[in-house]
């Protein structure tokens, strides 16, 4: 079942427009590998991180990383958030859900978005991360993934989503993404 979803997906990742099964990746079925995403979000900033190291390095992105065994979702986002910028969040929420394939790895990533407006601690520049605020309008996309323009506005909007997005290296090449639960 696997091999088969891994086999169709690496011929999916080639094409330049959403297959036609790409929705099916948003059902949580078939093999993937787990990931968090938190982004505190006071209402009129966002805090991101300059990833200082590793994948996505040099990008701005929220707070997360992989699932360990043994751990929820929550537990890792919560984890992730402290690793990276020394803070805890109050009143994390579930955002949405981000599908991410690439055409060179086996597995597509599942990543649990959340979203947080209060937190205790002071943001502080760790070894992964250097945090920074930026106002809503100023969200430095062009320094970002290349999905986040496309979902960034229903987050911002507090509107759940759920997308797909297949990349070659950190080019886009498609996306499907929808609102609501
Ligand atoms: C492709 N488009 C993308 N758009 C937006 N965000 C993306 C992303 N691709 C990955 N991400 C996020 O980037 C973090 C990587 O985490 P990453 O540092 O690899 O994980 P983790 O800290 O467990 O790794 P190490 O312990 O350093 O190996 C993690 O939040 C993940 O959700």
């Amino acid at each position: 079942m696997a091999a088969t979803a891994v086999g169709r997906w690496a011929v999916g990742a080639a094409a330049s427009s959403a297959p036609s099964w790409a929705s099916e990746l948003l059902t949580g079925a078939g093999a993937h590998k787990l990931l968090t995403l938190v982004i505190v979000d006071d209402g009129e900033r966002v805090l991101l991180g300059r990833k200082k190291r590793g994948f996505g390095e040099g990008y701005y992105n929220g707070f997360g990383g992989k699932v360990e065994p043994g751990e929820t979702v929550r537990e890792a986002a919560e984890r992730e958030l402290h690793e990276e910028a020394c803070i805890v969040a109050e009143d994390m929420k579930e955002a949405g859900i981000l599908v991410f394939a690439f055409d060179d790895q086996p597995l597509p990533w599942e990543v649990h978005v959340f979203s947080a407006t209060k937190f205790k601690g002071e943001p502080t520049e760790t070894e992964e991360m250097a945090p920074i605020w930026f106002k809503h309008g100023d969200v430095p996309y062009e320094k970002m993934w290349a999905d986040d323009i496309h979902w960034y506005p229903m987050f911002l909007g507090r509107r759940y989503f759920r997308g797909v997005f297949a990349f070659s290296k950190s080019t886009l090449l498609w996306h499907t993404l929808l609102e609501g639960p």
